[in-house]
């Protein structure tokens, strides 16, 4: 047994038994480039230890095998490609064929990215030297790319939802299913919307989440991780996304607590931002520690104050207090905080993230402003210093080091002007 398959002893909180997923058959056919397969793709009988492999959900793929199709190619889009072409290569319930769909550029030497990405397997910008799977189909139309697909894979900035929701409209098989892998959430006339909800009411269709301690760079290289799959109430669903991704190095589970879980996932990257301001003041790892405690106890709060059906039990999963920790050791809103910090806030944010991340978004600065919004409509900002802090500092109106000026036993008042 590989030493991996010692957490599938950890079952999928409030599932019903059993989970480890054997191994699927190849189906005849299909596309099996050796170079590219893992010595998992290799491996026969190794069980994956993610998704039921019970008589019901096989029998639910007997008629027509699903369809994946990934709305999203940036950094993180591309390796929740990645595994899931893995997975349709090797189970008999997916066709082979994962389309993607790629926000189209012209790179710097003229061609375009889809292009490139179907001529070499790769990602050159967002994931440069990682092979996506010979049945990675890149494709700029974003109604070509999710035609027929039974199970769609939203992961893209959360900026851009709303615009991809309207276009997708009437494009989308009406029994599809989606999974939104987006960090953020967007603020409404109506108030605070997740993204998971927005998908699910602009296109009629159920939409899960999958969130957790998952730094896609190091996912790529088939590091062992973790994630949590957060459904509302379609179990069955929830078992197939754990089949579509769940691989021995990434462990997936899924908790019935979709809103818990994505408002971990949303709510983090303002910790992080915290984390790398501390990061760029030269601060050690007290301070860090600090701010992932407090800023988990303003996550659990708010996450409560807004669904009060948010479960403790989800912030000790993947998605909650590992995905915490990752954040503010090593992902990109914790790079861009700390070079804001160390330039003592005198450079934008926006600047930074074009300056540091090639392309890729940020989600923290945007997350701040929009919780802060509804704190500020709720007069809740007492109750949450490091949040309404960190979107004070971001937004220029208070010094980087106003991070650690405040005490959570003395919380004050932000006032923005
Ligand atoms: N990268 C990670 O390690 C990671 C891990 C877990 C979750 N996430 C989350 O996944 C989501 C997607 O992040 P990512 O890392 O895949 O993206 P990214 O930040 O690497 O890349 C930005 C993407 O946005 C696209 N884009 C730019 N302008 C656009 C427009 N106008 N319309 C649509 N798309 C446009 C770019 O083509 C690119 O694909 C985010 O919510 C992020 O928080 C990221
Ligand atoms: O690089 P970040 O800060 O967007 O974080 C990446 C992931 O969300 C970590 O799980």
């Amino acid at each position: 047994m590989p030493w991996s398959a010692c957490f599938m002893a950890e079952r999928t909180r409030g599932g019903s038994g059993r989970i480890g997923g054997g191994r699927g058959q190849e189906r005849p056919g299909a596309a099996t480039a050796a170079a590219d397969r893992s010595a998992w793709d290799m491996a026969p009988g190794l069980d994956v230890g993610s998704g039921t492999r019970d008589g019901g959900l096989l029998n639910s793929y007997e008629a027509e095998p699903d369809r994946v199709a990934v709305i999203g190619s940036g950094n993180w889009g591309s390796v929740a490609a990645r595994l899931a072409a893995t997975n349709a290569r090797r189970l008999p319930y997916f066709q082979d064929e994962v389309r993607v769909w790629v926000y189209e550029e012209k790179l710097s030497n003229g061609e375009l990215l889809s292009d490139v990405i179907n001529k070499t397997q790769e990602n050159v910008k967002y994931l440069p030297n990682v092979k996506l799977g010979p049945n990675v189909v890149a494709d700029p139309n974003l109604e070509t790319a999710v035609k027929n697909a039974t199970m769609l894979v939203f992961v893209m900035p959360h900026q851009f939802i709303e615009g991809i929701c309207q276009k997708l409209k009437g494009k989308i098989r009406p029994d599809a299913k989606a999974i939104s892998l987006i960090k953020g959430m967007e603020m409404g006339d109506d108030g605070p919307r997740l993204i998971s909800r927005e998908i699910s009411e602009q296109l009629g269709i159920d939409c899960s989440v999958l969130m957790g301690a998952n730094i896609a760079n190091e996912i790529a290289v088939e590091q062992f991780s973790e994630a949590t799959v957060g459904y509302r109430d379609d179990k069955e669903t929830a078992d197939k996304w754990v089949q579509v991704f769940g691989t021995p190095y990434f462990q997936v589970t899924h908790v019935q607590d979709v809103e818990g879980v994505e408002l971990c996932g949303t709510l983090k990257n303002i910790v992080a931002i915290a984390a790398g301001l501390v990061d760029g003041l030269g601060m050690g790892n007290n301070t860090k520690a600090a701010i992932m405690r407090i800023g988990l106890k303003e996550m659990i709060l708010f996450s409560k104050l807004l669904f009060p059906s948010v479960q403790d039990a989800t912030f000790f999963e993947s998605c909650g207090i590992a995905d915490l920790i990752t954040t503010c050791l090593g992902g990109r809103n914790r790079k861009v905080a700390d070079a804001f910090s160390k330039h003592g806030g005198k450079r934008s944010f926006d600047e930074l993230e074009v300056e540091l991340l090639n392309g890729q978004k940020l989600q923290g600065v945007l997350t701040a402003k929009e919780v802060f919004g509804l704190l500020k409509a709720k007069d809740w900002e007492e109750s949450f210093p490091l949040f309404s802090t960190v979107h004070a500092i971001a937004t220029r109106h208070l010094p980087p080091s106003a991070i650690v000026e405040y005490s959570e036993r003395a919380p004050r008042k932000i006032v923005l002007v």
